[in-house]
């Protein structure tokens, strides 16, 4: 047994928002293999510690619906083929927690029954229940939205604990910290200060969502080996958005 799988954890059940750029690794957009390996060897050591663990997958570092109309595509055109990157990522995912010898079960919000499950409710908390890691694709299932919504909307659904959003950052900052260096990062935060400063780490709808069904998040940085697993055991650097008190 390694020291992960020693460690009881706080939370009974997750979901980790894994931002699509995270899977990029250093390369300037699609997935590196190597970092695709260490999300998923990283979940893996969580899920053996006994929390169960649900995942919705971002799609920007394939498509964004809202890039693409920026240069002219329809938006809601462009919007679905942004939720059809996510189930690529989600594959990928899959694929490598299944090398990891994780079981696991892709549902997506738009039907594509040759590759995946449709989502239902009741099943994906069955698939949890008995130990497999449930893979969330093609986000809410409609355009105009994001996947940290949907990450909000599935993390309710499936009554979990805590929403971890696992990105390119170790928290959330006064200003977007990868273009203001001087930003200052916050150990807590509620949902009011960050919709309120409109601190743009994670999208409006996603942490009214949030504030609305008392969820709280936890913003950190993926990258690191274990990342997922340090702050699972409330360690290393992360913000975690509460409410207020
Ligand atoms: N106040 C802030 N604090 C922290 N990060 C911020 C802030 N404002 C903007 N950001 C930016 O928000 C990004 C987080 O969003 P992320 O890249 O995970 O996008 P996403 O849409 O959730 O996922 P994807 O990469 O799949 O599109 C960080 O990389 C950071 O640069
Ligand atoms: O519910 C949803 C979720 C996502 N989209 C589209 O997909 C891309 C990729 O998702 P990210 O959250 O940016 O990683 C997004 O830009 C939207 O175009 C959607 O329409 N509906």
């Amino acid at each position: 047994m390694s020291d992960e799988t020693k460690k009881s954890p706080e939370y009974k059940r997750v979901l980790l928002k894994v931002s699509g750029e995270a899977l990029m690794g250093n390369g300037p957009s699609g997935v590196d293999p190597e970092m695709v390996d260490m999300v998923a060897a990283d979940i893996a050591a969580v899920a053996a510690t006994g929390v169960q663990v649900c995942l919705v997958v971002g799609g920007g570092n394939i498509f964004r619906g809202l890039a693409a109309a920026a240069k002219g595509m329809d938006r809601a055109q462009g919007d679905y083929a942004g939720m059809l990157a996510t189930v690529i990522n989600a594959l990928m995912l899959q694929n490598a927690l299944e090398r990891n010898g994780v079981e696991t079960r892709v549902m997506t919000a738009i039907q594509m029954a040759s590759i995946a499950e449709p989502y239902i409710r009741r099943r994906a908390v069955r698939h949890m229940e008995k130990g497999r890691v449930v893979i969330f694709a093609a986000g809410t299932g409609n355009p105009f939205f994001t996947t940290d919504t949907a990450a909000a909307l599935r993390a309710n659904e499936m009554e979990c604990d805590a929403l971890l959003k696992g990105t390119q950052v170790d928290g959330v900052y006064s200003a977007d910290p990868r273009r203001n260096p001087d930003a200052e990062r916050y150990a807590q935060l509620t949902y009011m200060d960050v919709l309120s400063r409109d601190l743009n780490v994670m999208d409006a709808a996603a942490i009214s969502l949030a504030r609305e069904n008392h969820l709280p998040i936890i913003v950190f940085n993926m990258h690191a080996p274990g990342a997922f697993g340090a702050v699972m055991r409330g360690e290393g650097r992360f913000t975690r958005i509460i409410e207020a008190g």
